[in-house]
């Protein structure tokens, strides 16, 4: 028997009507939600000062809730400012719908059906389905362009930065959808992105110039970055440069609520995230300091345990919250749209980011897909590995997995 085709929409299906989310339409972040009730949770009652940025008061909130992203980043939280508010609204939207798409029993043929993918007519006359990390890309982009706080986004999907609005105060950096190659088994995969200032000095050059000026920005001059967990929970990660805190999907009610705030990786960890199917085309420091850690003769007298995912925002979220370190010697992950925003993230939390031998941040991008060695995770752990010198994997042979 033939299955019925069941159209799924992802620009109108999100939040799919069920009895979890009753049809309502996307909450983009209102001038002031700070005295709307929310259901209270039984995982937590916290609440924001309001200082910029400082979430180090937390206890019971007025009406009995916590703090939703949109009243973190709003009047009464970091107080990012109207614009950041804005554009922030329209990227939890965008990645609420990526959520929804990749656990979606139908995301196989979503490009058959959906109005975002559009993709060349295959022999059946029908759209041919695009691989998500395509589609999201693509979700991302036009939430951008909805929010018209963008002049430019970059992304990992497109050969070159696409110029969106001249008026734009933000540039933004994106990889839409990590890890996808682990789509098929249903494991984790993330978002990331990174946002920095308009480059104003650079308004007057051609469109093409200025678009790739403004994208190649030093990650030390991000405004704010942060990463979106898929996984058994789907969790929003950020830092606007005053500590870094996440905050997690409550299905119930569509609203991301902080669930970690001011995350402080450990000085050290028990656990090495990398290939080491590899282990014989590392360079020989990098070889030494495996082999030192996991027999329990390093710095830290435990021997560590190895975890690897292969999906870099499961592997840098896990090291995040339980310390250690996650890398890939080689030069794979892209310096632009991966390691600037995670090493942004993991030095608000006081881990460090290196290319094993210097900070991530300090290096000035040539090239929008400019790829490198990555190093994140514990200070006395990452300070430990960087003194074996060594550590970069120069032999790059192409693996097929
Ligand atoms: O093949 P390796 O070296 O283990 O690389 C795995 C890494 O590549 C990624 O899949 C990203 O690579 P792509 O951008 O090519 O998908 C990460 O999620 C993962 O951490």
């Amino acid at each position: 028997m033939q299955s019925p085709i069941v159209p799924l929409n992802p620009g109108y299906n999100f939040p799919p009507k069920s009895p979890h989310f009753p049809g309502k339409s996307p909450r983009l972040p209102p001038k002031s939600n700070l005295g709307r009730s929310r259901m209270a949770s039984p995982f937590c009652r916290l609440r924001v000062n309001s200082k910029i940025g400082d979430i180090t008061s937390l206890s019971s909130s007025s009406d009995g809730g916590f703090p939703t992203l949109s009243e973190y980043v709003g009047q009464g939280g970091a107080n990012v400012g109207d614009d950041l508010v804005v554009l922030f609204g329209h990227l939890e939207y965008a990645c609420k719908k990526i959520a929804a798409l990749v656990a979606s029993p139908y995301n196989t043929s979503l490009g058959e059906h959906s109005g975002i993918a559009g993709g060349g007519a295959g022999a059946s006359g029908r759209d041919k389905p695009k691989p998500l990390d395509i589609v999201s890309n693509e979700i991302i982009l036009s939430s951008l362009r909805n929010s018209g706080k963008v002049a430019v986004m970059a992304s990992e999907e497109d050969d070159a930065p696409i110029w969106l609005n001249d008026d734009g105060p933000f540039v933004v950096v994106t990889d839409p959808l990590d890890g996808s190659r682990n789509i098929d088994a249903s494991i984790p995969t993330g978002t990331i992105f990174g946002i920095y200032n308009r480059l104003v000095e650079a308004d007057h050059l051609p469109t093409e110039e200025k678009a790739m000026l403004n994208s190649l920005q030093s990650g030390s001059r991000l405004v704010a970055s942060g990463y979106v967990l898929y996984s058994s929970a789907t969790i929003l990660c950020t830092s606007f440069g005053s500590g870094t805190h996440a905050f997690t999907l409550d299905h119930s009610t569509g609203d991301f609520v902080l669930t970690h705030p001011s995350i402080k990786i450990p000085p050290r960890g028990q656990i090495y995230s990398v290939n080491d199917a590899r282990y014989f085309d590392w360079p020989e420091g990098l070889r030494r300091y495996i082999d030192t850690v996991r027999q329990g003769k390093g710095k830290n007298p435990k021997k560590y345990s190895a975890r690897y995912i292969c999906s870099l925002v499961a592997d840098f979220h896990r090291t995040l919250l339980y310390g250690g370190v996650t890398m890939n010697p080689r030069d794979h992950l892209r310096l632009v749209y991966e390691a600037n925003p995670l090493s942004f993230l993991v030095e608000q939390a006081g881990g460090r980011g290196s290319d094993g031998t210097i900070r991530i941040l300090s290096i000035q991008p040539v090239k929008l897909h400019q790829r490198l060695p990555l190093f994140l995770g514990s200070l006395e752990d990452m300070e430990e590995l960087e003194t074996y010198g060594d550590v970069q994997q120069k032999v790059n042979p192409g693996y097929e997995v």
